[in-house]
């Protein structure tokens, strides 16, 4: 039988991306969400990126992350093409510092939104928790785990800062 399909797709415009959005994939991993990663770009691959939109919510996805850097189309054009969700992580560039990836994906026009996140690692790990938080609505194994990832978070911080070794 085939495997169903995770609820989570983690798209990137380019292999490039995977060192940013692979922070993503663990913060899913650490919270047990299946999901699935692929490489889809508006602009190199536009036919894939178009097949992949249209069929997401049939597939059975429930919620897409989409990260890329510098133009950054891809987040857009796919909420352009799909009901489900769709989280944008703006992938830091080298020349702008994902100035401009955060200013391409976050500016969308009235009608069709895309959830913006902070550039680079903060922002895949965020989208992770805000896809959590969708799921975890219909989820209540999940609302657990996600409370308790939060607990395990407020107790790492100290309460009183150490002079660096
Ligand atoms: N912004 C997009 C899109 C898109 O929006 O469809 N496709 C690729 N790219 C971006 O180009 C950057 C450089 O890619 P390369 O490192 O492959 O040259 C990546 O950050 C990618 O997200």
């Amino acid at each position: 039988m085939a495997e169903p399909t995770p609820p989570v797709a983690i798209i990137m415009g380019s292999q490039s991306d995977w060192a940013t959005m692979r922070h993503a994939a663990e913060t899913l991993g650490e919270l047990g969400i299946a999901f699935d990663a692929r490489i889809v770009s508006a602009h190199r691959t536009p036919d894939r990126m178009v097949a992949f939109a249209k069929g997401a919510k049939a597939e059975g996805f429930k919620v897409i992350i989409a990260g890329a850097g510098g133009a950054a189309h891809l987040p857009g054009m796919t909420a352009s093409l799909t009901p489900l969700p769709v989280f944008g992580v703006p992938v830091e560039s080298k020349a702008l510092s994902g100035q401009d990836s955060l200013l391409s994906i976050v500016q969308m026009p009235g009608g069709i939104p895309v959830g913006t996140l902070a550039i680079g690692k903060a922002g895949a790990i965020n989208a992770a928790l805000l896809a959590a938080a969708v799921l975890a609505l219909s989820d209540e194994g999940l609302a657990e785990r996600l409370d308790a990832w939060r607990a395990k978070l407020s107790a790492a911080v100290a309460e009183r800062p150490k002079d660096e070794a």
